[in-house]
């Protein structure tokens, strides 16, 4: 027989090449769901090569699939109309189709989506044509046709009351009609990152680049679904520095090439994915605007993976570059260590072999080494000495096994520039509260204040009397920016200011990305005589949560069950 993965789906027939086929739904594990076992209805012969077995699965998906979140139209912004999103990343595939959800497996694909005809499908592939549904002529149905190979992982679908514009001669971005213009807006630069991107790593292989404004439930900021990136309403700021979303937007299109061209193996070297991601995607802002800022960057960064060892202990192997995930959900494995600790060795390596030209060009010969395929750790080192082979003095002396196989920090901090978090660092240090103007933030650009809150976050918690005089001469409670606001609100519940907790939870559940809201729940639940508060209201806004971000959190709060 022939096994698929499966999670929660409901089995109804299985044929193939037209004949019915056996099959059988094996025991169900705790996080990767049951193999689907299909007896073939005849023999396959060891010598014909060519057979071509076509298998076809009528099923059906749960509600409580976890690759999908299906909203209510009051939870939309059109208020008329319900919302069906996928997020595959890492094993969700399966809960949405049965399919063989593992990275290492590249497939084509070709899907016809009926809908209702007031709604829109999109998928991470190009549009092939709509029809009317010939069966109900109250629907439509979408064709969509991806002709490169890609893992499951990356397959994506919404259903929505979706309107575009475009935005480039590749590009159109997607949303509800209600946020399509300001979407438009916020995503003018995106046709300059993709040929930024292409001219540091190579052609752009998907043909189409749209974007698609999630709901605010989406759990991340972006996620990189081939001619379709998902990205959080987060990052709308609306301003004309557009720091949040052209971060994000440069993130994910530089996965066009390191994780969806050149795909890990497994999910233990998520970091290759991950990590040579981080580095085109700062080296998109080297060269849109300077390696000062790229350098800025990487200092965000290590405080980034300062969080995240913090959070699991300095100890736990989750911290490794290459963590064993033998019984680990990926989900909880999930953090900023294989960015930050990536992204740190791919820069040290900049520095030991010659600088970002130099190292770019391995990065993009290894692109092109490993197009269409998969890798793992060992052979993108085997390349690294291969490309590098008259600097192997110098790579022989890289402590690998405490950069790829041991928990905690990474061994050597990169030597940053500090000129754009000097400003920062300076105003973090002052302390007398009477000299604290409003001129303190107004030189500061967002990215500068959001250092400035970090490097906050990483000091004892302050006093409420600074928190309060912060607030009366910075007036951060209406800072929109989330990534400011999220610091911000974390830094008032630490000094115990009780006003900032109906804000933080509110912050943590009118949006959804689980960068932001795990730790402001955790941070409320944290301040002990608000603990039930975060609890209480965890538990009446669950069945508005995405069903990742509802399981993290309740683990994060300690609720069973
Ligand atoms: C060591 C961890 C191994 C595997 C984890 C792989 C996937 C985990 C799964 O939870 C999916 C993650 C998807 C992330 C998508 C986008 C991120 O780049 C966004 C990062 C956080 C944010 O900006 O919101
Ligand atoms: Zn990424």
């Amino acid at each position: 027989y022939n096994t698929l993965d499966s999670k929660d789906l409901k089995i109804f027939k299985v044929s193939a090449n037209g004949q019915a086929a056996q099959f059988e739904v094996g025991t169900k594990h705790k996080s990767k769901g049951s193999p689907l076992e299909i007896t073939l209805p005849f023999e396959l012969s060891r010598y014909c090569h060519k057979l071509h077995v076509i298998v076809e699965i009528e099923y059906e998906t749960s509600p409580s699939a976890t690759a999908l979140q299906w909203l209510t139209p009051t939870q939309t912004v059109g208020k008329k109309h319900p919302y069906l999103f996928s997020q595959c990343q890492a094993t969700h595939c399966r809960s949405m189709i049965p399919c063989q959800d593992s990275p290492s497996v590249k497939h084509t694909y070709y899907a016809q989506v009926s809908v209702p005809k007031e709604l829109v499908a999109l998928m991470s592939a190009l549009h092939d044509g709509q029809v009317p549904d010939p069966s109900d002529s109250s629907r439509v149905i979408y064709r969509f046709r991806q002709p490169v190979p890609m893992p499951s992982y990356l397959i994506a679908i919404v259903v929505g009351a979706l309107e575009s514009r475009e935005i480039g001669p590749r590009s159109r971005v997607w949303s509800e009609k209600e946020n399509v213009d300001e979407a438009a807006f916020e995503f003018s630069e995106t046709e300059t990152m993709l040929k930024t991107a292409e001219s540091l790593a190579g052609p752009y292989v998907w043909g189409q680049y749209d974007l698609l404004v999630m709901p605010p439930s989406f759990p991340y900021g972006g996620m990189e679904n081939p001619c379709l990136t998902f990205v959080t309403p987060t990052v709308l700021v609306l301003t004309s520095f557009k720091s949040l979303s052209i971060k994000v937007i440069a993130h994910e299109i530089s996965h066009s090439w390191t994780g969806n061209l050149v795909t890990n193996r497994n999910w233990e070297h998520f970091w290759l994915n991950e990590g040579h991601t981080v580095y085109i995607e700062r080296m998109i802002a080297r060269c849109m605007e300077s390696e000062h800022l790229r350098q800025f960057k990487g200092i965000g960064g290590w405080k980034e993976l300062q969080e995240s060892v913090n959070q699991f202990g300095a100890n736990n192997v989750l911290t490794n570059l290459v963590p064993n995930l033998h019984e680990v959900d990926t989900d909880e494995a999930f953090s900023s260590v294989p960015y930050e600790k990536g992204f740190a060795l791919l820069y040290h390596l900049e520095e030991l072999l010659g600088g970002p030209e130099v190292f770019m060009g391995f990065v993009k010969s290894y692109i092109q080494l490993f197009a269409y395929g998969t890798v793992t750790t060992e052979e993108w080192k085997n390349y690294l000495f291969t490309y590098f082979k008259d600097k192997v003095d110098i790579l022989n002396k890289v402590d690998w096994n405490a950069w790829m196989h041991t928990p905690g920090m990474a061994p050597v901090k990169p030597k940053y520039d500090t000129t754009m978090a000097d400003a920062c660092t300076a105003l973090c240090q002052r302390w007398d509260l009477a000299s604290f103007t409003e001129e303190d933030v107004k030189k500061l650009n967002s990215p500068q204040l959001i250092e400035f809150m970090a490097l906050l976050l990483q000091e004892e918690p302050l006093p409420l009397s600074h928190v309060k005089k912060m607030q009366e001469v910075y007036q951060l409670n209406s800072v929109k920016n989330a990534e400011v606001r999220f610091r911000w609100l974390r830094i008032c519940v630490r000094a115990h200011w009780e006003e900032a907790v109906p804000l933080a939870l509110k912050m943590a559940t009118e949006q959804g990305r689980m960068k932001f809201t795990r730790p402001l729940f955790k941070e409320v639940y944290n301040f002990s005589k608000y603990s039930d508060k975060a609890l209480n209201t965890f538990k009446e806004n669950r069945g508005a949560l995405h069903p990742v971000t509802a399981m993290l959190v309740a683990k994060d709060l300690k609720i069973n069950g």
